[in-house]
Order: C-alpha cells, then sequence, then structure tokens
C-alpha cells in the first residue's frame, strides 16, 4: 500500500460496506434496510423498527407477535443488576451504571447455553436496558424500582417503569419516535467501536461496553444531554446572543449543532422537532420554544451551521419528565439495535480493523 495521506478523524474514508443503513450527505435523508427514517417515525412502533434493523424486513403481524413476546418476556430487572446499581454511587453518571451493567449481564450470559446466537442476545438486552435506564433515575430519586408491564408496548413500558404512570398518548408518540430516529447511524464512532471489538472476535456483550464508553462523549451522544445544560446556562431567548458570542469567541463547540457527515442540517431533526412542538404544545412551554429557536437562528447567523438530532431531543426528554443525565442511556438504549446488528453484520464478514499510523516521534536512538 503506497497511499500514506493521512485521514485525521477517518473523514471522508468508507472503510466497509453495510446493508443495514445508509446515510446520504448529498441529500441529506437516512434509510434503515431501504426505508426513510421518517416513514418508519411515522408509521412504525419501535419494536417493527427494531426487527427491520435486525431481520432486514419488517416483520409480518406473526413474526411481530413472536417478537414481542420474547422482549416482553425478558424485560424485568435482573437482581444483580438491581444490587449493581443500588451499590453505586448516586453520583455516578448514568452511562457510567449503564455501562457497568452491561458488562455484569454479559458476565452472567455464560449461565445461558452456548447454542445462544448472537440475535438472541441482542434482543435479551435490547428488553433488559429499559429497566436499568428507568431504575437508575428512580434510585436518583430515592424511589423503588416498578416492574415492567407485559401488556405495554416497548416506549409505554418504559415510561411506565421511570415514572409509574402513562403518560398522555401524544408523550408516548413521541417518545417512540426519539427512538426509531436514534436506532441506527450507519458508521458513527459509537458503532465504529462496536464493530473494531467485534472485528477481534470478541463478544456481544464486550462490544456494546465498548460502545456506551464512545457514545458518552458530548462529541457524539452525550451532546443531547450537554443540549440542556446549555438552555439552564443561556436561561432565556434574551440572553442567547450575548452568551453564543461569548461561547464562540472563547472557541467553544455548541452542543447539539453541527454533523461530521450532514453539512446542510441531520436528516432526523425535522420530525423530532414536529415531535418537540407537540410536547412544547402539551406542556405550555413557550418559553423553551423561544429559547431552542433563538438558539439555532443565531448559530446559523454567526456559524452557518444547523442542528443535529440531539438539539431536539434534549429538551424533548427534559419536557417528558427525564432528567438530564439520563438521556444519553436513552440513545444508548434505542441505539442497541443498530450496534448489535453491526456486530452481526461484521463477523459474518470479518476482516480484523487494524489502520495504520505514520510515526513521527524520535528517530531510532540507543538506550
Ligand atoms: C447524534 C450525534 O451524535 S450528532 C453529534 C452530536 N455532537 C454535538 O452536537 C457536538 C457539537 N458538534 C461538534 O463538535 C461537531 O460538529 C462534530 C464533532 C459533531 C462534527 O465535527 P467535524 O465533522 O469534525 O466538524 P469540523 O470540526 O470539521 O467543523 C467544521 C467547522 O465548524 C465548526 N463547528 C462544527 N460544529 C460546531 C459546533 N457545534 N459549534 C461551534 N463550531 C462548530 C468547527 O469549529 C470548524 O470550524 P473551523 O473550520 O473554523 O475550525
Ligand atoms: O453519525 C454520526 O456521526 C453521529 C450521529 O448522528 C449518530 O450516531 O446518530
Amino acid at each position: 500500500m503506497t497511499d500514506t495521506e493521512i485521514h485525521k478523524g477517518l473523514a471522508g474514508v468508507v472503510v466497509d460496506t453495510t446493508e443495514i443503513s445508509s446515510v446520504n450527505q448529498q441529500t441529506n435523508s437516512l434509510l434503515y434496510r431501504g426505508y426513510p427514517v421518517q416513514e418508519l417515525a411515522a408509521k412504525c412502533s419501535f419494536e417493527q423498527v427494531a426487527y427491520l434493523i435486525w431481520h432486514g424486513e419488517l416483520p409480518s403481524d406473526d413474526e411481530l407477535g413472536a417478537f414481542e413476546a420474547v422482549e416482553r418476556g425478558q424485560r424485568a430487572l435482573r437482581p444483580e443488576v438491581q444490587a449493581l446499581i443500588e451499590q453505586t454511587p448516586v453520583s455516578a453518571h448514568p452511562m457510567d451504571v449503564l455501562r457497568t451493567a452491561v458488562s455484569l449481564l454479559g458476565a452472567l450470559e455464560t449461565r445461558f447455553p452456548d447454542e445462544q446466537s448472537d440475535y438472541e442476545k441482542a434482543v435479551r438486552l435490547f428488553a433488559q436496558l429499559p429497566a436499568i435506564v428507568a431504575y437508575d433515575q428512580r434510585q436518583r430519586d430515592g424511589m423503588d424500582p416498578i416492574p415492567p408491564r407485559e401488556d405495554l408496548d416497548y416506549a409505554s413500558n418504559f415510561l411506565w417503569m421511570t415514572f409509574g404512570e402513562l403518560p398522555d398518548p401524544v408523550v408516548v408518540d413521541a417518545f417512540r419516535q426519539s427512538l426509531v430516529l436514534y436506532a441506527e447511524h450507519s458508521f458513527n464512532a459509537s458503532t465504529f467501536t462496536a464493530r473494531v471489538v467485534a472485528s477481534t472476535l470478541s463478544d456481544l456483550h464486550s462490544a456494546v461496553v465498548a460502545a456506551i464508553g464512545a457514545l458518552k462523549g458530548p462529541l457524539h451522544g452525550g451532546a443531547n444531554e450537554a443540549v440542556m445544560a446549555t438552555f439552564a446556562e443561556i436561561g432565556s431567548a434574551s440572553n442567547v446572543q450575548a452568551w453564543l458570542d461569548d461561547a464562540l469567541a472563547s472557541k467553544k463547540k455548541i452542543m447539539g449543532f453541527g454533523h461530521r457527515v450532514y453539512k446542510n442540517g441531520d436528516s432526523r431533526v425535522p420530525t423530532m422537532k414536529a415531535a418537540l412542538d407537540t410536547l412544547i404544545e402539551h406542556y405550555n412551554r413557550p418559553d423553551l420554544l423561544e429559547l431552542y429557536t433563538a438558539l439555532e437562528q443565531a448559530m446559523a447567523a454567526a456559524k452557518n451551521i444547523k442542528p443535529n438530532l440531539d438539539y431536539p431531543s434534549g429538551p424533548a426528554y427534559h419536557l417528558m419528565g427525564f432528567d438530564t443525565p439520563t438521556f444519553t442511556p436513552l440513545f444508548a438504549a434505542a441505539r442497541i439495535t443498530g450496534w448489535t446488528a453491526h456486530f452481526i453484520e461484521q463477523q459474518a464478514h470479518n476482516s480484523l480493523i487494524r489502520p495504520l499510523s505514520q510515526y513521527v516521534g524520535p528517530a531510532q536512538r540507543a538506550v
């Protein structure tokens, strides 16, 4: 290989093929297995989309029923994981709790017979994550866990286990849409991390633990909670311009704006913004809309940089009642579908991921 050009951050590098999703830079579009994400968000349950991501086709009624039965049957918080959450200081970040819980679940998997496939492990994790995320938030507020309900769909049950009540259908629907939008996004940093781990022929839980670590950073999934921290710091729409001038003068990155692939707007934002608008109306929070719009407009004027999905998702999760540090675990609970589909795809056509580097340290010398 003679190409010694350095592609910092692998920007613009195509490292492999995938059949799972396509992010199109030219048209700012996103397809899961060929279906536009906006249509999936409008018409499908999160379970249907999860099935699509893993199987490549939307489920028939029978297939969906069987899939839902398996998912609903595995939702309970395992006692070992409950004990882990209770031993962890409430000051721990929920992404650290989630990462540690998935690591423990990976160790517990050895109890299952060897013939459990990675797909079965993926569906089990998919079913298990909401109870962890929900109880972790409840524990911080000094509350007991709420057992799952098998009569509820995934999104409704997640909210039920977190809040102990079923919110208005518009809230459940906004939550469902956010999960669909967050589910999959080709070779983003956390998914690529999962594929690197998969490429060494390591196990699925190790790949998910690593992916959670990558998602936590504020340049990736951590941005949804950082958006809410920004809103809290700014306070109200009238403070936006002064705050932004200061932040840009000190070379700060404004969280929830910009994207490595989409340079003219994130394909998922219009759908999530519409869901946020519904929530703003439902909870009567025009002040939040004013702040949202003022920062979006000021960023467009100052830098011509548009919001990414984390920008509308942060305030949407806030209005639903999630505490801010729980936002990124919600992203992880949705992305478990994409991560594990990529794990399976990587191992089915594996080549060890091991790029080269150009050495720029001292020349050879004697000790
Ligand atoms: C669901 C997701 O994970 S989406 C991503 C969530 N992350 C965020 O919201 C964090 C804030 N955004 C960012 O840091 C960046 O936009 C990233 C990391 C997402 C993408 O970064 P890159 O593709 O490397 O963009 P890049 O750094 O080349 O940006 C180009 C220019 O825009 C600027 N820029 C990009 N995003 C931002 C931002 N959010 N705030 C301020 N300036 C920005 C860069 O400073 C750079 O300016 P320069 O040319 O004067 O140096
Ligand atoms: O694709 C990316 O780089 C980040 C992103 O939007 C995602 O993972 O959803």
